[in-house]
C-alpha cells in the first residue's frame, strides 16, 4: 500500500468502525429500524447502480427480484420447514435463472424498448406472486421465522442490523473489487456503446445478462433479509412504484457510483419518512403527498447535479487511490507474428450494397506483413466501408476478407481481434473517468486466464491479483512504447485529441495485433501532433508491426505508407507506391478534375 490511499484506508475504517458500534449504542430503536431498512434499499440500489449507472441499462424490476428472494425464503421457511441459509440458497438460485432467462431477452432490447421490457416482467412478476394460491395471494405469507447464526438469534432489530450492514459493505466490497478489474473495465466501457468494447474482444451481449444476473442476486439477498426482519412477505413492496423508488435512490445518490447507492438510500429513505409524517399534518389531509415532492425534486435533481449527490459530497473525502501497474510482472503470452514479407491480410473482390447503392465495388488489396498500406479517396469514396468489411463492423456482400489465410467474411469484431486484427476509431471511443493505463488495459480483455463469468466471480473475491499484475503491466509497458508513459494515471479525457489517439494505438497494441488497423488516425491533428504519430507508426513498422490505415490528409500519407489503395466511388482506381500515385493521372483527374 502507498502512502497515498492511506487517508482513504483510514476514512474507510472510520466509516466500518462507526457502522459496527452504532447498534451498540443508546440510539432509539426507531433508528436502528430506519437503518436496516436504509441497508436494504441501498442492497438493492447497488444492483441499479451496476446496472443502470455502470452499463446504462434502465430497469424498472429491480423491485421484482427482492420479491425473488423474500418469497423463496418466506415460502421454504413456512411451509417445507426449510433453513433460511438453505432457502437464501435456494433463492439465489432461482432468481439466477430467471434473470438469465429474462435478461438474455430484454438485454438485447436497445433504447426505449429496454425499460420498457423491465416494466413489463417487473409486473408480471408482481402479479405472479399475488395470484399464487402456495404464495398466500395478495395477504402473502405471515410468522416467517427470524434467522439464527451460529445458534444466536438474530430476531431483534439490532441484531439484523449487524447482519444487513455485514453484508451491504461486502456487497460494495464486491462491486467495486469488480469495477476496477478486467470484467469491470468493460462493463464501464459499455456505457459508450458497443463498438469499442466488441472491438476489444468484449462479448457485450453475455456481459450485459451477467450484468443483469448479478443485480439481480444483490436483490434476492436484500428480498431475503426483508423477510426474516419483517417476518411476513406481500406483494405490495414489490411492485414496478417500489423499482421506480430504487431507480430514484440510484439517481439521487448517484447512479455511477457504488457509494452513491448508500447515499441515495438514506437521503430517499429518511426524506419519505420525514415528509410521511409532516405532510398530512401540514396540509391536513392524508395522502402520498410525498411522491408529489419526489417528483419536483427529481426533476430539480436531473436539472443541475445531473451526477446525482455523491459526485458533490466526493470531494469531502479521500480520493480512491489509481489503479496502480506493478514494476515487474510475468509477460502475458503473445501471438506468433507473420514473418516479414507474408501475405497477412487478402480482400477479395469485397462488394458492399446498401439498397440501391453500392457502396464498395469488388475492390481488391493486400497487405503483407511489416507494410504501412494506406487506403485513400475523395469523401464518400468508400474508404470506412471498406475499412468496416474488415474489421467485422459491416458484412460483405459477395466477396471475402482473409487474415492470415483463414476468411474473416462475416465474422463479428470480437472474433476479428481474436484472430490478430487491432483497430483505433475515426472519432476517438476512450472512457472518460478512467486512467489512461486501464484505458489501454481494455484491449487486453481477450488475453484473460478467465473466461467472462469466471473473471466476474474472480474479481468479487479478489482471485485475480496475478492476471490483473500481468494485464496492467502489460498495458504500461504498451502506454511506454508509444510515449505516454508519463502519463498513466491522468484522466484519459484530459489528453489532447493527438495523444487520446496515441492511445488508442496503446490500446491496439495491447490486444496483441498482427494487423493495426487506424480509421483517419491523422484527422483534426495539429501538424507537431502528426508528426509525433507519424514517428510511432514508423517505429511500430520498424518493429514488424503492420498498418493498415485509412486517411484523408495526403501529405500524411505520403510521407508515411508503403503503398497506398485509391478508391472513388466504391472502386479502387490506382495502387502502388506514393510516388506512383501522386503521378497517376486517374488519380489526379479524381482528386483535383483533371492534370492541368
Ligand atoms: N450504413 C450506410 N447506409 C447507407 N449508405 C451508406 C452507409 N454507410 C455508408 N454509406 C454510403 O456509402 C458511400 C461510401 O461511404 P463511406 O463512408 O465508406 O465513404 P468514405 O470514403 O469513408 O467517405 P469519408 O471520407 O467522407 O468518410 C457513401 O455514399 C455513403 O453515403
Amino acid at each position: 500500500m502507498t502512502s497515498q490511499n492511506n487517508p482513504q484506508k483510514k476514512f474507510l475504517i472510520a466509516f466500518l468502525v462507526v457502522v459496527a458500534l452504532l447498534p451498540a449504542l443508546p440510539i432509539p430503536e426507531y433508528w436502528i429500524t430506519l437503518l436496516n431498512y436504509i441497508g436494504l434499499a441501498a442492497l438493492a440500489t447497488l444492483g441499479l447502480v451496476l446496472l443502470t449507472g455502470v452499463g446504462g441499462m434502465t430497469s424498472f424490476g429491480q423491485a421484482a427480484f427482492v420479491g425473488v428472494g423474500a418469497y423463496t425464503t418466506a415460502y421454504l421457511t413456512t411451509q417445507l420447514g426449510a433453513s433460511p441459509w438453505i432457502a437464501l440458497l435456494a433463492g439465489l438460485l432461482i432468481t439466477a435463472i430467471a434473470a438469465l432467462a429474462i435478461g438474455m431477452i430484454s438485454m438485447r432490447l436497445s433504447g426505449h424498448y429496454l425499460p420498457l421490457g423491465t416494466i413489463a416482467w417487473g409486473l408480471a412478476l408482481y402479479f405472479l406472486f399475488g395470484n399464487f394460491e402456495f404464495l398466500g395471494k395478495y395477504d402473502g405469507i405471515n410468522d416467517i421465522p427470524a434467522l439464527t447464526l451460529a445458534g444466536i438469534s438474530l430476531q431483534s432489530s439490532r441484531a439484523m442490523y449487524c447482519l444487513i450492514w455485514a453484508i451491504l459493505m461486502v456487497a460494495i466490497l464486491s462491486v467495486t473489487n469488480v469495477l476496477r478489474s478486467r470484467p469491470g473495465r468493460a462493463m464501464r466501457a459499455l456505457k459508450s456503446g458497443k463498438l469499442m468494447p466488441e472491438a476489444m474482444g468484449v462479448d457485450t451481449a453475455w456481459l450485459k445478462v451477467m450484468m443483469f444476473v448479478y443485480a439481480a442476486l444483490l436483490a434476492c439477498v436484500s428480498g431475503w433479509l426483508y423477510a426474516h426482519l419483517q417476518r411476513a412477505v406481500n406483494p405490495t413492496p414489490f411492485g414496478i412504484n417500489i423499482g421506480i423508488e430504487y431507480l430514484f435512490m440510484a439517481v439521487v445518490g448517484g447512479a455511477g457510483y457504488v457509494w452513491g447507492a448508500i447515499l441515495g438510500a438514506t437521503v430517499f429513505t429518511v426524506l419519505k419518512d420525514v415528509l410521511q409524517s409532516v405532510l398530512p399534518k401540514l396540509l391536513g389531509a392524508s395522502g402520498n403527498f410525498e411522491i408529489i415532492v419526489f417528483g419536483i425534486l427529481l426533476l430539480l435533481l436531473l436539472r443541475h447535479a445531473r451526477d446525482g449527490l455523491w459526485p458533490l459530497l466526493r470531494g469531502l473525502f479521500p480520493a480512491a487511490p489509481p489503479v496502480h501497474a506493478p514494476d515487474s510482472a510475468e509477460a502475458l503470452p503473445q501471438r506468433v507474428k507473420p514473418q516479414a514479407g507474408a501475405l497477412i491480410l487478402q480482400v477479395d473482390s469485397a462488394r458492399k450494397q446498401f439498397g440501391g447503392l453500392v457502396a464498395v465495388n469488388n475492390v481488391s488489396f493486400d497487405v503483407r506483413a511489416g507494410e504501412i498500406i494506406g487506403l485513400i479517396g475523395p469523401n464518400g469514396a468508400g474508404k470506412s466501408t471498406t475499412f468496416n468489411l474488415v474489421t467485422g463492423v459491416l458484412p460483405v456482400t459477395s466477396g471475402e476478407v482473409r487474415f492470415c489465410g483463414e476468411s474473416i467474411s462475416g465474422l463479428a469484431s470480437r472474433e476479428i481481434v481474436k484472430r490478430g486484427i487491432a483497430r483505433t476509431f475515426q472519432h476517438v471511443h476512450l472512457v472518460a473517468g478512467m486512467s489512461v493505463l486501464e484505458n489501454v488495459a481494455i484491449g487486453g480483455h481477450l488475453r484473460s486466464d478467465f473466461r467472462p463469468q469466471g473473471g466476474i466471480i474472480a474479481s468479487m473475491l479478489c482471485l485475480n491479483r496475478n492476471e490483473e499484475a500481468k494485464l496492467l503491466h502489460e498495458a504500461k509497458r504498451q502506454l511506454i512504447r508509444v510515449g505516454l508513459g508519463d502519463r498513466l494515471h491522468d484522466d484519459a479525457s484530459s489528453l489532447a485529441l493527438g495523444q487520446q489517439r496515441i492511445l488508442e494505438v496503446a490500446r491496439a497494441l495491447c490486444c496483441d495485433p498482427s494487423l493495426l488497423l487506424l480509421d483517419e488516425p491523422a484527422a483534426g491533428l495539429r501538424y507537431q501532433e502528426k508528426e509525433a504519430l507519424a514517428g510511432l507508426l514508423r517505429k511500430l513498422r520498424s518493429e514488424g508491426m503492420s498498418i493498415l490505415l485509412v486517411e484523408h490528409d495526403m501529405d500524411f500519407v505520403m510521407h508515411l505508407t508503403d503503398r497506398l489503395v485509391v478508391m472513388e466511388f466504391g472502386t479502387k482506381i490506382s495502387e502502388g507506391t506514393p510516388q506512383h500515385v501522386q503521378n497517376d493521372p486517374v488519380v489526379l483527374e479524381a482528386y483535383l478534375g483533371g492534370v492541368d
